[in-house]
């Protein structure tokens, strides 16, 4: 059954949950501590975005940020996951962007308030196609990198993560139950800068994967 729905599990109402600075080179370049646990954040499942729709500038940030990064597809559910078992609830991967109101951030961090308007707008989680496990034999040594309008800007490898792919899932895990879909994002690597409207994005995961995403303004105001 896993097999046949997996590929599709952004269509599946699952939570998105988001590690934070997991790369100490962007870390130092957001001027952030090193974090001495896994930093989490959630985005809902109206952040999915597939390519063809382009990603929109939420009408109260002017400082979009991409962030590129791992996401990991949860093959099945489960609570308390040992880091000794837990590649084994991994299903599948996904290239993904965390799209970042930097600007709207930096507010939230200030006035101490959560993440939600930076992090979890409409479309903020623009994804790759569903990658089968078996096409990633080595997910902890993985290219992970990003191009505005043909220019590198982010060139990474998930072997620099800060915390492992299985320590990840075991320390989600004992805060709250995984379920079959779920999707993961591990974290950026350094590199994350503004896009504007027009701009085009490019994403891959080594050359397994990529994806191709334009930049527009959100019409959306209240
Ligand atoms: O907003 C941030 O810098 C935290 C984050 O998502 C990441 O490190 O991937
Ligand atoms: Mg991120």
């Amino acid at each position: 059954m896993a097999a046949v729905r997996l590929p599709r599990f952004w269509e599946w109402g699952r939570k998105i949950v988001c590690v934070g600075r997991n790369y100490v080179d962007h870390a130092k370049e957001l001027n952030n501590p090193l974090p001495s646990e896994p930093v989490l954040f959630l985005k809902p499942p109206s952040s999915y975005l597939r390519e063809g729709h382009p990603i929109e500038i939420p009408w109260y940030s002017h400082n979009l940020h991409h962030e590129v990064e791992l996401g990991l597809v949860l093959g099945k559910g489960g609570r308390c996951i040992p880091t000794a078992d837990a590649m084994d609830f991994i299903g599948g991967y996904a290239l993904c962007l965390d799209m970042t109101a930097r600007d709207t951030q930096d507010t939230c961090k200030q006035k101490g308030l959560p993440w939600t308007l930076a992090k979890a707008f409409d479309g903020s989680c623009p994804i790759g196609d569903f990658i089968p496990k078996q096409k990633i034999p080595e997910p902890q040594n993985l290219r992970v990198w990003l191009k505005v309008n043909g220019a590198l800007r982010q060139d990474g490898n998930t072997s620099d993560m800060i915390f492992s792919i299985p320590s990840l899932i075991n320390y989600i895990s004992n805060i709250m139950t995984l379920e079959e879909g779920d999707l993961i994002l591990t974290g950026t690597p350094a590199g994350v800068s503004a896009v504007h409207e027009g701009d085009r994005l490019e994403a891959g995961l080594g050359n397994i994967s990529t994806m191709n995403f334009t930049i527009t303004r959100s019409s959306a105001k209240p």
